[in-house]
């Protein structure tokens, strides 16, 4: 082993090869040492998709406890210097945080997008007898935030609509469409994910079913930010006047940066999501940022009423201890944790977890239609997953997917294919796969025929925007695993009836956060509609580990957030307080 890997590993925090490798690739080019150093904590930040790293943060991990001082230095620009200065390698600010120049770049091309977008007002307001008609006479103040939102967002070229589960988001956005379409105005719709979309679709589809307002918003579909873009750059598509991101927590700097540089300027942007939310897999926290800094502001509306409060109080209370971090509460109304301290311990309740799902299963494998098997199969699937926390090891998804198969062969006695496949199976896309229109993170059910084929079903929407169930062979299927658990990141913009979430078995995990499991309780679907109508939530833990993890508030290295606060500052300072 170098000797630069042995000291990577008796750091308090280790960096990984790479930006050990960052470290001698500026040394072989001529930089000090120092810099050298930062060179390679910035780049170690950036894996964790922060933007920078503090120069206190290095220091605490590293030598390096003060820039290095090189007057004209080739390598690190300072942050006023950099509209009028060539590129170098990385990027200081005022608060002594170290960037690489891409992440500063992107942040100041995002920031800067922004600021324009927030300056100036459109000139359609929708009209108060829109309003009425959208809503109906006020019912006082529970959907007076929501009128407002309709109003100011049709008055700004940025708006940013944040709640939490059941505040009506979706509910509103749906008014915001009908608004636009009675001025004519083009939209479209889009989720950092093809599930996302999908959902978003089918919610205002199902919306525009009820609706007493005429309007063609059943033939809206919403599509991948990623997809819009690329069409967008192949010229397949044009500009609309309106954009609607939903999910907009899963949007990392980069995405944002391609939708502000794609997006016509006079059009109008919407961000609509959970800023408590898990951040972006990717760099930055552009939600929050955003929500930070236009609090005050009319360019932002967070929704506080939850209005699955009548039907799922517990679930409301629960979003709430896990939004405030108290642990004590939570366990309270979750009548306790389940203990799953020991191998063994956790062994029996995954089993007694197959166990009633095999039961489930062999209800559905009775209808001699596959098509009616499939169905039933994906009906299991929202009425009864796990999540958890960590990826490998038995309190994993690796894990407790290959403990869940195991037993339910054991029950099921299925005929398993050489690829693991059987009757009942319920898998996870893990890789877009636009031929067959199926996306990372959509949810598959597998059948087996007479003839001893297995095919795979899918709820994949039609042209329309409907979901059809559509067969794809086994064989055909991309990337996939085992989806009987799955990651907590996996399952944002997914709902289920009845959830079980696995922590991690000791307090120390890195994956753990408030945000992690405040996504994870809010999964839980909180209306009767399902025809398994009853809800449940069990968390499978210690106490230790969930006070250590709702007391982990996850933060991210950037400066997006200050360079937002300051172009606004002169903003602020114009809006009258009432807007
Ligand atoms: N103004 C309102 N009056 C009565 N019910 C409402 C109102 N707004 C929303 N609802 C109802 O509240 C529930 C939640 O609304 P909606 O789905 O729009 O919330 P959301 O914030 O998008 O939630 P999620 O993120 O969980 O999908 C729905 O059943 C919806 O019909």
């Amino acid at each position: 082993m170098s000797a630069e890997l042995i000291k990577a590993a008796a750091e308090p925090i280790a960096r990984d090869a790479l930006d050990l490798a960052v470290a001698s690739w500026f040394r072989r080019l001529g930089a000090p040492a120092a810099v050298a150093e930062l060179a390679s904590w910035a780049n170690y930040a950036d894996r964790q998709a922060n933007a920078a790293v503090s120069l206190q943060q290095v220091a605490q991990w590293s030598q390096v406890t003060a820039l290095p001082s090189v007057p004209e230095s080739e390598w690190i620009l300072p942050a006023d210097e950099f509209d009028n200065s060539p590129v170098r390698p990385l990027v200081v600010d005022d608060q002594q945080r170290v960037f690489l120049y891409r992440n500063y770049a992107g942040e100041r091309e995002v920031a800067a997008h922004l600021v324009a977008r927030l300056r100036g007002t459109q000139a359609r307001p929708v009209k108060e007898e829109m309003i009425t008609q959208l809503f109906g006479p006020a019912k006082g103040s529970e959907d007076a935030l929501q009128r407002e939102a309709v109003r100011r967002a049709a008055r700004h070229r940025l708006f940013v609509l944040a709640g939490g589960p059941g505040t009506g988001k979706t509910t509103t956005v749906f008014r915001m469409l009908l608004a636009a379409q009675a001025q004519a105005v083009e939209v479209a719709l889009a989720a950092p994910t093809g599930k996302a979309a999908q959902r978003l679709t089918e919610a205002l589809r199902s919306e525009a079913g009820r609706s007493a307002i005429e309007s063609d918003l059943e033939t809206l579909r919403a599509t991948t930010v990623h997809r819009w873009l690329i069409e967008m750059d192949r010229g397949q598509i044009r500009s609309p006047k309106i954009l609607v991101i939903d999910e907009a927590s899963m949007l990392d700097l980069e995405l944002l940066r391609q939708v502000l540089q794609a997006l016509d300027p006079d059009a109008r942007l919407i961000l609509v999501g959970d800023p408590n939310q898990l951040m972006s897999v990717g760099t930055g926290t552009v939600l929050g940022d955003l929500v930070e800094s236009l609090r005050g502001m009319p360019q932002l509306v967070e929704l506080r009423h939850n209005f699955r409060v009548a039907q799922s109080p517990q679930l409301v209370v629960l979003n709430q201890h896990a939004l405030a971090g108290d642990a004590g509460a939570l366990i309270e109304a979750l009548d306790g944790l389940r203990d799953v301290s020991t191998r063994d311990a956790l062994a029996t309740r995954v089993d007694a977890w197959a166990d009633a799902l095999a039961e489930s299963m062999q209800t559905v494998a009775n209808h001699s239609d596959p098509a009616v098997r499939a169905q039933g199969y994906l009906e299991l699937a929202q009425h009864q997953q796990m999540l958890a926390a960590n990826r490998e090891g038995p309190w994993g998804v690796g894990g407790l997917n290959r403990a869940i198969e195991s037993r339910l062969q054991k029950v099921l006695q299925p005929e398993v294919s050489a690829a693991g496949h059987f009757e009942g199976r319920r898998i996870l896309v893990t890789q877009n796969h636009s031929p067959l229109n199926l996306f990372n993170g959509d949810i598959g059910v597998v059948t087996r025929d007479d003839s001893g084929e297995y095919q795979v079903w899918f709820e994949i929407l039609d042209t329309d925007g409907v979901a059809q169930l559509r067969p794809i062979p086994a064989s055909a299927l991309p990337a996939h695993m085992a989806a009987w658990a799955m990651t907590i990141h996996k399952s944002q913009g997914s709902e289920f009836t009845n959830l079980d979430i696995v922590l991690p078995n000791e307090t120390t995990s890195r994956v753990l956060s408030r945000q992690l499991i405040y996504t994870a309780v809010s999964r839980v679907k909180g209306t009767g509609e399902f025809e398994h109508a009853h809800q449940s939530i069990r968390i499978w833990g210690t106490t230790p580990v969930l006070a250590a993890g709702l007391a982990e508030i996850a933060t991210r290295t950037g400066g997006l957030r200050d360079m937002l606060q300051s172009g606004l500052s002169e903003l602020r300072a114009a809006v009258p307080a009432a807007t």
